[in-house]
């Protein structure tokens, strides 16, 4: 569904991401983490052509994005782009005049799924939470074969984050939509994601199939006086008291001194932003 090929943006002198290659299959949900200013907001513009690569290629559905939005793709910026002058019925009208393909239906559903905003509220006096709700519907809307979200969950109070996960989720389940979500809030993301992108400072450190991404790596536990395990990348160590962890890809075969656990998807990542801010330092 979705191809990047030696992807790269600069703006001026700094490099937000480069060298970014990854294949998103359809039907998948991908979670694209890393930490502040990592390129995610970058990446997801870029795929959504609101922004021009520097370098590289973007494929979805297999036709290029070439600077300005793929009919298949839509997309819910972090700021929630809308005129704050429309109300909700004005802003899901727009909707349908600015979209060739377009369900006032769909989009109407899904807004009251999402939230109970009232048609005539203005946008401009809706909450964070709620211009959110309004922005998915109106994404939703599009009926797009692939949803990109920035930051979705950001602002929304637990119950509705559980509540807008359920009904992403079931939209992917039932129009078979592609979702590549950024979030900070791995706890709620990490459940419905089949896929991961790790970004960091602009490179991508992981893509790939979640089971498979875990599988290749292993947490290490054992005695603090223990050689330290040979094979594999190192990616986090550890020592507290008389023990001593590895956090390894690719361990291969260790010795019975060392205690080995496949990674849950937090640990995996949370490994990796340690590490990220440890090199920084
Ligand atoms: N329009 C721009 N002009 C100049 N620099 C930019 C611009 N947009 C992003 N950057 C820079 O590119 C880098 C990546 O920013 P980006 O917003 O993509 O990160 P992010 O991973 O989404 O961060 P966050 O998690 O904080 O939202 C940062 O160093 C940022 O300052």
């Amino acid at each position: 569904m979705l191809t990047v090929h030696g992807l790269g943006k600069r703006f001026g002198s700094t490099r937000a991401l480069g060298g970014c290659s990854f294949t998103l299959p359809e039907g998948r949900v991908g979670a694209l983490v890393g930490p502040n200013g990592a390129g995610k907001s970058t990446l997801l513009s870029l795929i959504a052509g609101l922004i021009r690569p520097s370098e590289g290629t973007i494929e979805v559905a297999d036709a290029p994005v070439r600077g300005r939005m793929h009919p298949d793709v839509a997309f819910v910026a972090q700021n929630r782009p809308m005129f704050g002058d429309f109300t909700v019925e004005q802003t899901l009208r727009a909707g349908e005049k600015l979209n060739d393909r377009w369900s006032a239906e769909y989009a109407r559903q899904m807004l009251n799924l999402l939230s109970g905003v009232a048609p005539d509220r203005r946008v401009r006096h809706l909450s964070g939470g709620e211009r959110t709700q309004v922005s998915l519907a109106v994404a939703l809307g599009r009926l797009p074969k692939l949803l990109l979200l920035d930051e979705p969950l950001s602002d929304l109070d637990p119950l509705a984050r559980d509540e807008t996960l359920r009904i992403l989720m079931a939209d992917a389940a039932e129009r078979g939509t592609t979702m590549l979500v950024s979030s900070h809030l791995l706890s709620d993301l990490a459940p419905v994601c089949d896929h991961l992108l790790l970004l960091d400072r602009g490179e991508l450190r992981l893509a790939g199939d979640v089971e498979e991404t875990l599988q290749e790596h292993r947490l290490l536990v054992g005695p603090a006086a223990a050689a330290a395990p040979e094979a594999g990348q190192v990616i986090e160590t550890g020592r507290t008291g008389r023990q001593a962890s590895y956090f390894v890809r690719h361990a291969g075969t260790v010795g019975p001194e060392w205690k080995a656990t496949v990674p849950e998807v937090e640990q995996l990542v949370l490994a990796y932003l340690r590490a990220s801010r440890v090199a920084a330092d």
